[in-house]
């Protein structure tokens, strides 16, 4: 079952379900069924049952699927059992906002070091994190086994930081630069466009109404 390939747009979905199954937890309910948690996340429950039916069989009929066990198995899933540490590369404009917000509704994520070249700010502390200068970045990144780095330099160094990242072992990339960085296979990367999702919804508000659809890969 490990190693069962889940859709992009089921993966995406997960934290989500985490985030509410986490909140039923807290408030003491014990099973839920895939009607209300549809409700709930906004997600239809037939696409609930299916990304569900990637993990095997965790609910039962008429019972509902039980918070607990659920919870359990996303924490899994999802690596929430552990802390996550990254690393954010570019401490600007956006960079700031990352720093501040710092995943502070996730107790699993966390920024543990940031990198610039403004030595205005390195060797600062930010929102709690130290900002390094880039000469340091490798060598920082192989101590503290930061795996996960996020991208928001200027575009044009984009991949040249990739490069850098790359040498140095980094799996998984969220970029936020417009540059489609080029990365070995072994280098996952996430592309965060902000501009790209808005005129997504625009054109979902445009072509369905407020009904949308959900999203299915
Ligand atoms: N995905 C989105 O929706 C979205 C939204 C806004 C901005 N962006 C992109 O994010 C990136 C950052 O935007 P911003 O507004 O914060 O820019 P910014 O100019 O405010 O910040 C860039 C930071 O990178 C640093 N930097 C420059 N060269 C560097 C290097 N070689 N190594 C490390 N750091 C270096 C700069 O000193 C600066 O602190 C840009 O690529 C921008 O296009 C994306």
């Amino acid at each position: 079952m490990a190693t069962t390939k889940i859709p992009h747009a089921t993966a995406k979905r997960l934290p989500i379900y985490y985030r509410y199954l986490h909140f039923l937890s807290d408030a003491g309910k014990q099973r839920v069924s895939s009607t209300e948690l549809a409700d709930a996340v906004k997600v239809d429950s037939a696409t609930i049952r299916r990304d569900f039916s990637y993990f095997g069989a965790l609910g039962k009929r008429g019972y509902g699927y039980d918070v607990e066990s659920l919870l359990a198995f996303f924490k899994k899933t999802l690596k929430q059992d552990k802390l996550t540490n990254v690393a954010l590369i570019g401490v600007g404009n956006l960079g700031h906002a990352l720093l501040n917000y710092n995943f502070h509704q996730s107790n699993n994520v966390r920024i543990s070091a940031a990198f610039d070249i403004n030595e205005d700010i390195t060797g600062t502390i930010q929102s709690g994190v130290p900002i390094y200068h880039m000469d340091d970045m490798k060598e920082q990144l192989t101590v503290q086994q930061i795996e996960i780095v996020i991208l928001t330099v200027p575009s044009n160094i984009a991949q040249e930081v990739t490069n850098e990242l790359v040498e140095v072992g980094i799996k998984g990339i969220l970029n936020f630069t417009p540059l489609r960085i080029t990365v070995p296979n072994s280098v996952r990367v996430q592309n965060v466009d902000l501009t790209n999702e808005l005129q997504t919804l625009i054109y979902f508000l445009d072509k369905f109404g407020q009904e949308g659809e959900s999203e299915v890969d």
